[in-house]
């Protein structure tokens, strides 16, 4: 069986490296989401257009890495962001004004994703780890669309590759955080691939990891 790490367990072991001067939390960065793009090369071989989602967080971070690589390959790469830009943490910033440096970034909402219909991937940059509570508002509608709800299911899941993990899902527990308490489930996308980092969580791998991951890509980021 191969070796689960938790979300904490991660964040340990991404301190510990950037804490002892051997990494920086921007080269980490950029080795996930260089990762993230080397997959979708190799998973969608014959795509060249990808649509990025990317969130307030360094899962966001990630996603502009994933659409600068892409782009560099020859892609044509939209990204649409939802958060502050003067709000993220600061590896997300520097990568939000590397992409901001050569493509544009549009607001994340549901009219702008479903403009995407033509788009080879879409990238699920939204939530990694990180998520804590219960999406609302527009990223809440974003995430249903994502997740299928309205009948697209058939038509996204194909085309969806997650960041680390499905936006929604708990990376340890793989349930849907929100879930057990509503009459219906809080949006989580069912992707074609999750591209992961160093090691696979517990939450890919048990409950309803494995349905909203799809094939699992774990990346050596180096730690
Ligand atoms: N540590 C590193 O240098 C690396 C991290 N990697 C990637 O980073 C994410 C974890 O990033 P983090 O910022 O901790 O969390 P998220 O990006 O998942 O999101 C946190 C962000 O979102 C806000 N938030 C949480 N819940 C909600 C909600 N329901 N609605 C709106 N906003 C919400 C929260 O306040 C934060 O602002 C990890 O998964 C990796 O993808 C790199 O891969 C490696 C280096
Ligand atoms: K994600």
């Amino acid at each position: 069986m191969t070796e689960l790490v938790t979300a904490e367990e991660m964040r340990a072991l991404e301190r510990a490296a950037m804490d002892s001067g051997r990494v920086t939390g921007l080269e980490l960065m950029e080795r996930a989401g260089r990762g993230v793009a080397e997959a979708i090369r190799a998973h969608w071989p014959d795509a060249r257009r990808a649509v990025v989602l990317c969130g307030p967080g360094n899962n966001g971070g990630d996603g502009f890495v994933v659409a600068r690589h892409l782009s560099d390959a020859g892609w044509q790469v939209d990204v649409l962001f939802h958060g502050d830009v003067r709000r993220l943490p600061p590896d997300a910033l520097a990568n939000h004004d590397r992409w901001a440096a050569m493509g544009a970034v549009e607001p994340l909402t549901l009219r702008a994703v479903k403009r995407t219909g033509a788009a080879d991937v879409l990238v699920d940059a939204i939530f990694g780890i990180g998520l804590s509570r219960r999406a609302s508002g527009e990223l809440e509608r974003v995430l249903c669309h994502l997740a299928g709800y309205g009948g697209d299911r058939a038509f996204l899941q194909p085309k969806l590759v997650a960041v680390d993990v499905p936006s929604g899902l708990d990376a340890d527990s793989g349930e849907i955080p929100g879930k057990g308490a509503l009459e219906w489930a809080p949006p989580c996308p069912f992707c074609a691939l999750t591209v992961t980092f160093h090691r696979a969580k517990p939450g890919h791998c048990r409950a309803e990891g494995p349905e909203h991951c799809g094939k699992l890509i774990v990346k050596d980021i180096g730690l």
